[in-house]
């Protein structure tokens, strides 16, 4: 009925209120925290203190956009240093993430689309792997979020052609995506 379809409008405008406080209060928590607790907030979006400490110590910020942009600006200085010192908290695809740190929690997630019980394209991909490692020496980065494990073969298999020029810069776009979306994943509570 008429009244029916009002309650449930103002339940879920209610709903949408309650989402967006929360969400304006892990800016506003991040923003007053003590430098540690910040810290721990964002250190799991990527294994490189200096990209966290740097965001940590650019707050308070008016929004999260700000947030955001100021740390994909932050990105765009990494280079092969960094994707050495990130990758060291990287899986390999394929392989469930060891350890209960936030960050193979967060590798679980983004590589949930894989389907490990599918032998031959864990096969495939532990081979890709392999032979990438060789060739690049350094484990194959790619943001797995939203991607199914066929497409990470195919994007695997054309990206060991690239020049070791070419695979590093695509490689620090990889790295600088699953940082992004990592924050994303913070701030979005
Ligand atoms: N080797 C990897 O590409 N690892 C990963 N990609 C992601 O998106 N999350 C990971 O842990």
């Amino acid at each position: 009925s008429v009244l029916e379809a009002d309650v449930m409008q103002a339940v879920q405008a209610y709903a949408q209120a309650v989402v967006a406080l929360a969400s304006k209060s892990v800016l506003a928590e991040f923003n007053d925290a003590p430098v540690q607790d910040a810290l721990s907030l964002v250190a799991p979006c990527v294994a490189i203190p200096a990209w966290a400490e740097n965001v940590v110590a650019a707050r308070p910020y008016s929004t999260v956009d700000v947030l955001q942009h100021y740390a994909s600006q932050l990105t765009h200085e990494w280079g092969s240093a960094e994707l050495e010192q990130a990758l060291c908290a990287h899986p390999r695809i394929g392989e469930k993430a060891q350890g209960s740190c936030k960050e193979a929690a967060l590798s679980k997630g983004e590589q949930s689309a894989v389907d490990t019980q599918n032998s031959a394209l864990t096969l495939a991909l532990a081979q890709g792997n392999a032979h990438y490692e060789e060739r690049f020496g350094r484990v194959f980065l790619i943001r797995a979020k939203g991607r199914s494990g066929e497409d990470i073969l195919a994007e695997l298999h054309r990206r060991l052609n690239n020049s070791p020029a070419q695979e590093e810069a695509e490689a620090l776009e990889q790295l600088r995506q699953i940082t992004l979306l990592r924050l994303e994943g913070v701030f979005a509570q």
